[in-house]
């Protein structure tokens, strides 16, 4: 029996109180989905997703196109409301379903979508100054001298994305393996407690992707959790984390990437194309 089936049958009468309130109590973990279902158009893209994620635990996730993936992103930040099923944060205080996006950022839920977006035509340093000042009153921000203690955060963020001597170059001129990790950088900087990373290695050189790997482990190491789906099986390895497969909106096997890539239907659906 999954955690998930232990826990939610004796708290499913708990009341939920105000806004994104949830089931206190209900589970342990940082994130809880419970029979997320999504459908477009008669079509269940999540059909009945469970899964956790413990607080400072990184997952990775794998599966066919189509799986599911960017659906399981969308609920969790917010963007898709699903048809039904639970999605809760924080062991269980704060229902995601009842928050928009913005909220969803607030408490602490950061999101990199696979294609690099950093701003092309500012420095690298004016990158991470904008995105630790936050987003509004862009151009202000800028300008405006930062706290002793904003300049030690941002060195400590250069250090860990390991982007210190290229603090005065264009965003637009670095390579895009450095373009990723600016943009994970620019996550950090709102020192979010969960990160979700989708296919972050794409495009990148097999040095980038071992680069990328350890990035995320040190960040993890740090005390975030991190969600990253990706179909590169070498940084998977790398990564050394518990691996869920989906397949069409389910859970198709969860272990070691070991124990999933033996998985007879793992091989079937997905590695064994
Ligand atoms: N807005 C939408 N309207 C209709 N169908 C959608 C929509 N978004 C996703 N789908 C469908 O839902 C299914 C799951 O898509 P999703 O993008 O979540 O898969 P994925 O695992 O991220 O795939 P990939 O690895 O290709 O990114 C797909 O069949 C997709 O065509």
């Amino acid at each position: 029996m999954s955690d998930i089936e232990t826990l939610a049958p004796e708290t499913a009468d708990a009341p939920a109180e105000g806004l994104g309130a949830a089931k206190t109590g209900l589970t342990e973990a940082l994130l809880y989905l419970n029979g997320v279902t999504v459908t477009f158009d008669g079509f269940r893209a999540l059909n009945e997703l469970s899964f956790t994620v413990d607080p400072g635990e990184m997952r990775a996730i794998i599966g066919p196109n189509g799986a599911g993936k960017t659906t399981m992103m969308d609920v969790i930040t917010g963007k898709t409301r699903p048809d039904k099923g639970d999605v809760y944060f924080n062991e269980g205080r704060t229902d995601l379903t009842k928050l928009d996006e913005t909220e969803i950022v607030t408490l602490g839920i950061g999101r990199k979508f696979q294609k690099p977006t950093v701003f092309e035509s500012h420095t690298v340093l004016d990158n991470l100054r904008l995105a630790l000042k936050g987003q509004r009153a862009a151009l202000a921000n800028i300008f405006r001298k930062e706290t002793a203690a904003e300049r030690e955060r941002i060195d400590e963020i250069f250090e860990t994305i390991k982007l210190t001597e290229h603090r005065d170059r264009l965003g637009g001129n670095l390579s895009h393996g450095q373009k990723q990790w600016l943009e994970i950088g620019m996550l950090l900087a709102q020192d979010p407690k969960l990160l979700l990373v989708d296919e972050p290695v794409a495009g990148m050189t097999d040095a980038e992707t071992a680069q990328t790997a350890e990035l995320l482990r040190e960040i993890n190491a740090n005390g975030h959790s991190v969600v990253v789906v990706e179909h590169d099986m070498t940084f998977v390895r790398d990564l050394g984390v518990r691996v869920l497969c989906l397949h069409e909106g389910s859970v198709l096997a969860e272990g070691t990437l070991d124990q999933v890539s033996a998985n007879e239907r793992v091989i079937e659906v997905y590695l064994g194309r």
